[in-house]
């Protein structure tokens, strides 16, 4: 399991495996395919942190709005994929308590309305009270300053996704 394995795969299991590691986006993971062969699985972020860089805002945008409400329709429905499934639920989102919810759909809802796309924050790094002030206080922000935020949360989130499959998916 390594990257070797990794640079080895076709294109279609590069996209099967590692197709998730930025949400429901896999043209940026079938896209990096060809800058095999990576150094490191380093490189491999690092290209697609290049790729994400060089879209343009709409795109950027467009990835944010690729992310299920945290707490939200997905995670009450069971249709949330399995990677934000496991973030979600070790976050608390699963066990907000009636006060907590109602605050958190509020909230959402108004980030949503402000900015036109959805709050985004690697939920793994924390825990629900955080995750409810983090929501709140940037819901204050400017426009491009939670468009850079937003992206800089996504790539937190592709950094543990593609640590943990490399270290537990056996098919690397
Ligand atoms: N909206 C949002 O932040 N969603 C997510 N964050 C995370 O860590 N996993 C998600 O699905």
């Amino acid at each position: 399991m390594d990257i070797a394995a990794v640079n080895a795969l076709p294109y279609e299991d590069f996209v099967d495996i590692l197709g998730n590691v930025v949400e429901k986006c896999p043209i940026i993971t079938a896209a990096v395919w060809s800058g095999r062969p990576f150094l490191s699985l380093a490189a491999l972020e690092a290209a697609i942190s290049e790729f994400i860089d060089a879209l343009p805002e709409s795109g950027k945008e467009g990835i944010l709005r690729c992310h299920p409400d945290l707490a939200g329709r997905d995670l009450q429905s069971g249709s949330l994929t399995r990677e934000s499934h496991e973030e979600q639920a070790g976050s608390g989102m699963g066990a907000l308590n009636s006060g907590e919810a109602s605050l958190m759909a509020r909230l959402n809802q108004e980030y949503k309305e402000r900015f036109g796309f959805p709050f985004v924050i690697c939920a793994r790094m924390h825990d629900k009270e955080n995750i409810l002030r983090q929501l709140f206080a940037r819901c204050q922000n400017e426009r491009a300053v939670e468009r850079a935020r937003g992206i800089e949360e996504v790539k937190k989130i592709c950094h543990l996704r593609l640590q943990s499959l490399v270290l537990t998916d056996n098919r690397l």
